[in-house]
């Protein structure tokens, strides 16, 4: 199962432009990024690092950038997401879901025995956190910048005793073989990732199907703000996809929330509810309005927001009949 978005025409990335994501080659970040046939036309930027793609783009070296963000075993991916959260200045012009099978690599004629050291993305190797410790128990863990970059340094510099997780594809291009094949601990593991581009892009047209990203910055730390917040939501049918809190860095105890929605920027009702949002917060932060990926969600809450047009539309015919004061 993989699940593409699939942007309008004019959402569609030139292949004149410059994507950076993780490298070196074989991350599953070039492999969802491969799933969408205009960023796999596009000029490839790898980086080492979430903050270097996402500088890249800010800086201009990059058009877009493509991150992954949240895990569905291990949540989210809080290196990629707190950038987007507190250190850049970027918007969400796509999401792509990419199920994720986990491979133990080693040089040919390794077997699992001789294995005492496991090399990976440590949110790889959190993902397969109970088949090591039944198969693996008590080896030595160790962080490598990415699942292809630990291939790497596996398949060319041979450490002792080192087994690398990541995917089949690093597996072939590095040279090193399969020990065990789709060892994450669910089999529904499915990474979500981001394209970024600047603000200046502006947002993608609204397709019917989109998801709606902003962090919530609360004025204060009093009973209920949480609940008004959400309120806001639910008093207008708008259906939440994720909510989760992050702590600002500001003070201890202090946390921002970051809400997904179904709906787009365009649509009046989730206008109207950001209005209300930017009223009562500190801080909002749009992170974006983009397609959605996937074919369930969304595309449920249609008629909720066709009857909010419609109800907007009476309200706009009475008030066309106010009398003017003059
Ligand atoms: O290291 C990689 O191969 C990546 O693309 C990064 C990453 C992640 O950060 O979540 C991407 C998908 C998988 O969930 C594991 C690792």
């Amino acid at each position: 199962m993989v699940v593409l978005s699939c942007p309008p025409m004019a959402d569609r990335v030139a292949p004149d432009r410059t994507v950076a994501f993780l490298g070196p080659s074989g991350t599953f970040t070039e492999e969802a990024l491969r799933t969408q046939p205009d960023l796999a036309a596009a000029r490839p930027l790898p980086q080492r690092s979430f903050a270097q793609v996402l500088a890249a783009v800010e800086d201009g070296r990059a058009d877009f950038g493509f991150v992954a963000i949240e895990n569905a075993i291990e949540g989210s991916v809080v290196a990629a997401l707190d950038q987007l959260v507190f250190e850049r200045e970027l918007l969400i012009v796509r999401e792509v879901l990419l199920p994720i099978t986990q491979h133990l690599l080693a040089p040919p004629g390794t077997a699992l025995a001789d294995v005492s050291r496991v090399l990976s993305f440590p949110v790889a190797t959190a993902q397969c956190r109970a088949w090591l410790g039944a198969n693996l128990a008590g080896v030595e863990e160790l962080a490598a910048t990415s699942t292809s970059e630990a291939v790497r340094i596996v398949a060319e510099e041979r450490p002792a005793g080192t087994a690398a997780i990541g995917t089949a594809l690093a597996g072939s291009l590095y040279g090193l073989e399969v020990l065990a094949a789709g060892i994450e601990d669910h089999e529904h593991n499915v990474t979500r990732f981001v394209l970024v581009a600047p603000p200046a892009a502006g947002v993608p047209a609204p397709t019917g199907h989109d998801k709606t990203s902003i962090v919530c910055f609360q004025s204060a730390d009093r009973p209920g703000s949480l609940h008004g917040i959400l309120g806001q939501f639910s008093a207008r049918d708008i259906n939440l996809v994720k909510l989760e809190s992050r702590p600002t860095k500001q003070a201890l105890g202090e946390y921002c929330f970051i809400v997904d929605f179904e709906g787009h920027v365009a649509d009046e009702v989730v206008a109207d509810c950001l209005r209300d949002l930017h009223v009562t917060l500190r801080e909002l932060k749009f992170l974006g309005s983009y397609p959605a990926a996937g074919e369930s969600g969304p595309r449920r809450r249609r008629d909720a927001r066709d009857a909010w047009a419609a109800a907007d539309g009476w309200i706009a015919g009475i008030r066309r009949t106010i009398h003017d004061p003059a």
